[in-house]
């Protein structure tokens, strides 16, 4: 398996447009997979505004979680919100109570734009992550549950502390799409083409959306940083099906 790394900013599929604020860069994972990101995609003053907020009003809490079968404490904080009536959401074995947006106003306001800068998009769930500092991380993982449907689109908002976000293509025998569909013909090799991991630096203000197959083909993480000391928030956005 390629495993080269490739800065998504250089990544030759990349699509620009609009060169200053709310530049979007869109990364084609292969196989109908696909990344958006959007460095400054809220206002840096505004963003920590947000911060402030989220960091002092979110009722935290670190839970215990369950990973092959053991017992451990969740290496980052979490809150969950989520619109009424919504069946529950369960991940390693821990069930967040779901608070209402209600609760939270300034989160309407982030959802509004999030829904503004993706047309047709429908968020109607909000996982929130709180990394106190380097040591806080999440690993690999896919967020792949059934009640997000086949190919779920999740968008993530993040502030404070840069931190990297990688993304690892899952082993070929879990890869389900048909063989060659959704490849374009190439002279280049496949690993220019459609390299095997991604990092994009996820900074204060900014948007990454994953959608179509990437919850299926692909894992992603938020790696230790020893630099990193200071706090992120992470908000990710998801629809549940109801
Ligand atoms: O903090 C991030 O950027 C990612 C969080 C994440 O992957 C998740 O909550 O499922
Ligand atoms: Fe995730």
């Amino acid at each position: 398996m390629n495993l080269a790394f490739r800065a998504a900013s250089e990544a030759a599929e990349h699509q620009r447009s609009d060169g200053g604020k709310g530049r979007r860069v869109v990364v084609d994972l292969g196989n109908e997979s696909q990344v958006v990101h959007v460095p400054r995609f809220l206002l840096f003053e505004d963003s920590w505004k947000y911060f402030d907020y989220l960091n002092k009003h979110i009722p935290w809490t670190r839970p215990t979680i369950r990973v092959f079968g053991r017992s451990h404490i969740q290496p980052r904080e979490t809150c969950y919100v989520a619109s009424a009536g919504l069946p529950g959401v369960a991940y390693s074995g821990y069930k967040p109570h779901a608070y209402s947006w209600d609760d939270y106003p300034p989160l309407k306001d982030i959802l509004d734009a999030v829904h503004k800068a993706l047309p047709g998009s429908s968020f109607n769930s909000l996982l929130l992550n709180r990394y106190k500092g380097g040591n806080d991380y999440v690993g690999w993982h896919s967020d792949d549950e059934k009640l997000y449907g086949p190919t779920p689109e999740i968008a993530s908002v993040s502030f404070g502390c840069d931190r990297e976000f990688l993304l690892k293509k899952k082993p070929s025998k879990k890869f389900q799409g048909k063989k060659g569909e959704g490849e374009r013909p190439s002279k280049r090799p496949k690993m220019i083409e459609h390299p095997d991991q991604h990092s994009f630096m996820l900074k204060h203000g900014s948007l990454l959306l994953m959608r179509g197959y990437t919850q299926r083909d692909w894992f992603h993480s938020v790696p230790k940083r020893a630099k990193a000391e200071a706090v992120r928030i992470n908000l990710t956005f998801r629809r549940v099906l109801e």
